[in-house]
């Protein structure tokens, strides 16, 4: 079968009645933009887009340049396009209204512009990640509030990662697809449709140097994982963390695995280290349409209801029994049984 592109490809889901008009375009605008990213990326410190940008965030976060140019990318392909009401972005503390001058339409995006910024300078995968709700009716201006819809809400979701080839991975809600980025023809090509991953896995992924921090269920949970076949999970597990979450989640993506960053006393103030809006919902989206599991270790992360843009979660995600055994140890502490 020859293989279709990504325009052909929302095509087929918009006869599918799967998107309407409007997000197919909008999904094409991002990937365009995705495509910029990736070109800028591949420039490296030839392109003079590594480093530090002398400015920070509203995390309280050092920019890099590439995080500062990843965002006007997105923004100025998407101040266009024609489909947004508004979006908003890691690295700006307000939504950005789509100016008056410009065509509107009834989404908001939401995304994280350039996810693993800590692997940036040292040529390691890193990625974009977004996330598309519908503004509510009759709202012409939308503020912070009106982004916050839980997960269940998105009407699609995906992340490109940034790697030895460039892939859009996306979800409108029928199935998580694979989509390759064909430098010499400068589009997106699907080459892996209806991802599944598998049910049970034995790789997990987490930033082991903040154990001792750890609560004590998720001390207990990844003790038994490195006790292996001698312990009461009777098989070996591996460790993989690249610290690009588009990295260690498009592994999970394909080939299974848990993917992990609790709460931990360092964060826990914070609510955790993971965004919800533009990283934990949009990854969970997309890994529970593949048939994974999403979960802050305590409730289903698509249910979380936000209360804030730049809020932060405990984020456990992909195989679907190993993130519910996960999930098990966690009621098992809160329960005492
Ligand atoms: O540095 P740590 O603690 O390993 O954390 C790595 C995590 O932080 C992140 O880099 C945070 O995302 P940003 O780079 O977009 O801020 C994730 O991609 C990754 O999973
Ligand atoms: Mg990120
Ligand atoms: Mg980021």
């Amino acid at each position: 079968m020859s293989p279709i592109s990504l325009t052909q490809f929302l095509i087929e889901e918009k006869r599918a009645g799967h998107v309407d008009p409007d997000l197919r375009l909008l999904i094409e605008v991002v990937a365009r933009a995705c495509k910029r990213i990736s070109i800028a990326i591949g420039k490296g410190a030839l392109g003079g887009v590594l480093g530090e940008a002398g400015t920070g965030n509203v995390q309280g976060e050092a920019q890099k340049k590439l995080d500062v140019l990843s965002n006007e990318i997105l923004l100025e392909a998407n101040a266009w396009g024609g489909h947004l009401a508004a979006c908003a972005s890691e690295e700006m503390e307000e939504p950005q209204p789509i100016p008056d001058a410009y065509p509107k339409g009834n989404f908001l995006l939401l995304f994280d512009p350039l996810d693993g910024s800590s692997n940036i300078d040292v040529n390691v995968s890193v990625g974009t990640i977004f996330s598309v709700l519908r503004c509510p009716d009759g709202v012409a201006v939308p503020t912070a509030e009106h982004f916050l819809q839980p997960g269940t809400a998105q009407v699609a979701a995906g992340y490109c990662v940034y790697g030895p080839s460039t892939l859009l991975v996306l979800t409108v809600g029928h199935g998580t697809h694979v989509f390759t980025l064909d430098r010499e023809v400068g589009s997106f090509v699907l080459t892996r449709r209806d991802v599944r991953i598998p049910e049970e896995t034995s790789e997990f992924a987490v930033n082991a140097s903040n154990q001792r921090h750890w609560e004590a269920p998720m001390q207990r949970y990844v003790a038994d994982l490195l006790a292996g076949k001698d312990g009461p999970r009777g098989r070996d597990f591996n460790m993989r963390w690249v610290a690009s979450m588009v990295a260690d989640v498009h592994r999970i993506i394909t080939r299974g695995g848990i993917f992990t960053y609790p709460l931990d006393a360092k964060c826990k103030a914070k609510g955790g280290r993971l965004r919800l809006m533009y990283e934990a919902n949009p990854m969970a989206l997309i890994v529970e349409q593949a048939g994974g599991a999403a979960s802050t270790g305590r409730e289903r992360l698509l249910e979380v209801r936000p209360t804030a843009l730049h809020q932060r979660v405990p984020v456990f995600l992909g195989s679907k029994q190993e993130v519910d055994t996960a999930v098990r140890y966690h009621r098992e502490a809160d329960t005492g049984t």
